[in-house]
């Protein structure tokens, strides 16, 4: 697409598209600061405790089952390699030594539950998210500061579905404590330990911004001894397209 009249009108086309921004769905009204608070979705029951009000970072504690955690891994591991970073205007250069696999056949079992609570506890639509995105972090291994919403001229990324208005990353092993491997928000001063079968939730844009919050910089640090297993669903503003 070269003619920039087009481009434009296709633009201005998708952006009137993008859902607003959910005020109601349970990972907004029940997380409290200082406290786990349970939250129910699709009959499935875990908790959510606000770690940071603005922007708003959540740990979520038994968002998936142990047979969901076992399953992402197991659909991932054929397809590992190394991780992707956004390269180009717009973007810092960033270390990220970790393998990547995009699970891109949604409807199979596992994938879908996942999915479709995640859905149900952001207010989300399904067709929204991103495949979910297995991240194998062998010791040592890192990801260096960085944002994950896109330069707000990345015209690729506006035609794929907008703004990553939320990254969820779900933490799928065990790993002892001190052990590394957590989620660190150095703007914040607030550092996520992976704790098995739990999330970090974090809002990349503020309520009605269509820029991406810079105080959402965040790290994968490295596990020093255990490989770290993740799994990153992002959440776009509209529609999904691969
Ligand atoms: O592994 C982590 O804790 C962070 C991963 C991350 O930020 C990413 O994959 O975008
Ligand atoms: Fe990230």
């Amino acid at each position: 697409m070269d003619d920039p009249e087009k481009v434009l009108e296709t633009l201005l086309a998708e952006s009137a598209e993008s859902i607003a921004f959910p005020t109601d769905g349970p990972t907004r009204a029940a997380a409290h600061l200082g406290a786990a608070v349970p939250i129910t979705a699709d009959g499935h029951t875990l908790s959510a405790e606000l770690l940071h009000a603005e922007p708003r970072v959540l740990m979520l504690r038994d968002v998936i089952t142990d047979d969901e955690a076992r399953a992402i891994i197991r659909l991932a591991k054929p397809l590992l390699s190394a991780s992707p970073t956004h390269t180009g205007e717009g973007y810092r250069p960033t270390t990220r030594s970790s393998s990547s696999a995009v699970l891109l056949d949604d409807a199979q079992p596992p994938l879908r539950a996942v999915r479709l609570r995640l859905a149900n506890l952001t207010g989300y639509p399904e067709a929204n998210f991103e495949p979910l995105q297995l991240v194998r972090y062998l010791p040592g291994q890192e990801y260096e500061p960085h944002n994950d919403w896109f330069d707000a001229c990345d015209v690729r990324e506006h035609l794929r579905g907008g703004e990553r208005r939320l990254t969820i990353l779900i933490y799928l092993n065990a790993i002892a404590s001190g052990g590394g491997g957590a989620t660190n928000f150095p703007e914040l001063e607030v550092r996520v330990p992976p704790t098995k079968r739990g999330a970090v939730l974090f809002e990349n844009y503020a309520l009605n911004a269509t820029r991406g919050d810079g105080r959402c910089l965040h790290q994968g640090e490295p596990p020093s001894a255990t490989t770290k297993f993740a799994a990153n669903v992002w959440v776009r503003a509209r529609r999904f397209r691969l």
